[in-house]
């Protein structure tokens, strides 16, 4: 029996037990055994090695990060789990209290403090919370609890802070967890908004009137998406739709129709064939009755049988001519009727917000983001530019180049335009070449500043047309909405400005 009071003997006890048992030497193994048999309260280690390789894995981002991981590093040194678990509360709310706040990250030298949360700090968070939260999706029950007991801890102040912070640290990597989840759900709804769309592509009745539609529809749900963006899909989609409708609507119609025609000339076919039957029945049968007649005046009823049939047969065959010609101008009415229908499907095609050749928006399309955006900036009460531009000498480009390379140009144009504009903006063709832009935030001299830029974008992406390099400049007027005015004034004070810039020597852009 081992003396359990001679050290040495424990020592050599301890690596024997360690043998028997098949223990790995461990630190921590050895000195459970030890204390076995020292006969010493088991207490577990603390393992600093362990925790120290921790320290080293945490990121350093940030001067705040650093000096938390120093925190954790002194904690560690003077073997405090208390002091670990404030560095690490430290470490994992460093970017929200440090830099909400403007405090420096706690140290072990302030008083081993958790660092203050003010009165302010703690309304401010639980209204950004508060606004958060139905942004995070509400299938999580749980997520909805943490963030009502953070949002308690918040208003209550006597709430102990380091047990706020770590509600707050918890809540904050679960909601980051949300919000990762929540991305994810709008990435798949994309692919499924695109899957419809393909879809509607594939079920076309009248590939003319929605396959341009399509496309467009396409491009506008390709990422990356924005408020603005969603609402043009959604106008878009509603065009699509009704379009479909009629397109259905009519389809089926004519279908009807022409089932019910086929189903009366196929009546007329029979009854035609029938009557045709009786007749060749009757007429052999007057010559059977022909070869037996004895006497002449055996003849005369024969003859008025062989008449009367053949006066009833005229007649079906007249009144089955008369039908067919009915039929036959129904069918054409018919087709005139499809033909208008397809006219009008087209028209209103045409006549959605979009233009059909550039894909900006139309007049239509203009007058209904102008309402909206003088709506929301006087909602927020901020400045609304508008530009309108119109291409110059384009005359003599159409006269030299042709028509259709004119509406190349005018295309090349808006692509040019729509790439360098900010996405919260808005492009609309006025009229043949004549465009409107309308800038919402932007004051009248950033307007300038902006359209202007527009113009240096346009001079280095030429127009390529057969091989040759065309120049396309546009002369500009912007204007400023005034809290008086109309769009349609604003636009009328820019159309003022940009005829002055035409005046002046073209490929200019002024202020009205
Ligand atoms: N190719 C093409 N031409 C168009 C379209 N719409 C309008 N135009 C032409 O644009 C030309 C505009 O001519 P003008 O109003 O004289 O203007 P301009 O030649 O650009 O001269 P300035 O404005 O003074 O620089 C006309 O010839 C129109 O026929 C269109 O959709 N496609």
């Amino acid at each position: 029996m081992a003396d359990h009071t001679n050290p040495s003997e424990i020592a050599r006890e301890t690596l024997k037990q360690l043998i028997v048992r098949k223990l790995t030497p461990t630190p921590v193994n050895y000195q459970a055994c030890y204390n076995e048999i020292a006969q010493l309260p088991n207490v577990a280690g603390f393992p600093e090695a362990q925790l120290r390789q921790m320290a080293t894995t945490f990121p350093v981002r940030s001067p705040r990060q650093k000096q938390a991981i120093e925190q954790l590093e002194a904690a560690i040194g003077k073997r405090s789990w208390q002091g670990v678990q404030r560095a690490l509360v430290a470490l994992a709310t460093v970017d929200t209290v440090g830099i909400a706040n403007g405090t420096a990250a706690p140290t072990e030298s302030a008083n081993d403090q958790p660092p203050e949360i003010s009165v302010e700090l703690r309304v401010r968070l639980a209204r950004l919370i508060e606004t958060l939260l139905p942004l995070l999706g509400d299938q999580d029950a749980s997520l909805s609890n943490q963030a009502c007991d953070v949002l308690n801890a918040l208003k209550d102040p006597f709430a102990d802070q380091p047990g706020l912070l770590l509600l707050l640290s918890s809540f904050s990597q679960r909601a980051s967890l949300a919000v990762e989840e929540q991305s994810e759900i709008k990435h798949t709804l994309l692919k499924l908004l695109h899957l419809i769309i393909e879809n509607i592509g594939e079920l076309s009745l009248d590939e003319q009137c929605v396959n341009g539609q399509i496309e467009t529809l396409m491009r506008a749900v390709a990422p990356p998406i924005t408020l603005r963006r969603l609402d043009d899909v959604e106008r878009r989609l509603k065009d699509v739709i009704a379009i479909q409708r009629a397109a259905r609507r009519r389809s089926l119609e004519a279908q009807a129709e022409i089932r019910q025609m086929l189903a009366a000339f196929i009546n007329h076919l029979a009854a035609m064939n029938q009557s045709s039957t009786a007749f060749q029945t009757g007429l052999e049968e007057s010559a059977r009755q022909l070869a037996e007649v004895r006497a002449i005046e055996d003849l005369a009823p024969l003859l008025k049988q062989v008449i009367d049939a053949t006066h009833a047969m005229a007649a079906d065959t007249g009144h089955a001519r008369a039908q067919i010609e009915h039929l036959q101008t129904r069918v054409l009415a018919t087709n005139a009727e499809l033909v208008r229908l397809n006219d009008d499907l087209r028209h209103a095609s045409a006549s959605a917000r979009h233009d059909p050749l550039t894909d900006a928006l139309n007049r239509r399309g203009l007058d209904e983001a102008l309402a909206r955006e003088i709506a929301s900036v006087r909602r927020k009460n901020v400045p609304l530019s508008l530009s309108l531009l119109d291409v110059d000498n384009f005359k003599k480009l159409n006269d030299r180049l042709g028509h259709a390379t004119g509406d190349e140009a005018l295309i090349h144009l808006v692509k040019v335009v729509q790439q360098h504009m900010r996405p919260i903006d808005t492009l609309a063709r006025y009229g043949g070449e004549e465009f409107v832009i309308l800038m919402p935030d932007t004051a009248l001299a950033h307007g300038i500043e902006a359209i202007k830029r527009l113009q240096r974008e346009l001079t280095k992406s030429f127009f390529l047309t057969n091989n040759e390099k065309i120049l396309i400049t546009f002369s500009a007027g912007v204007a400023e909405l005034t809290s008086e005015e109309s769009g349609g004034d604003a636009i009328a004070r820019a159309d003022q400005a940009m005829y002055l810039a035409k005046r002046s020597g073209k490929n200019r852009v002024l202020g009205g």
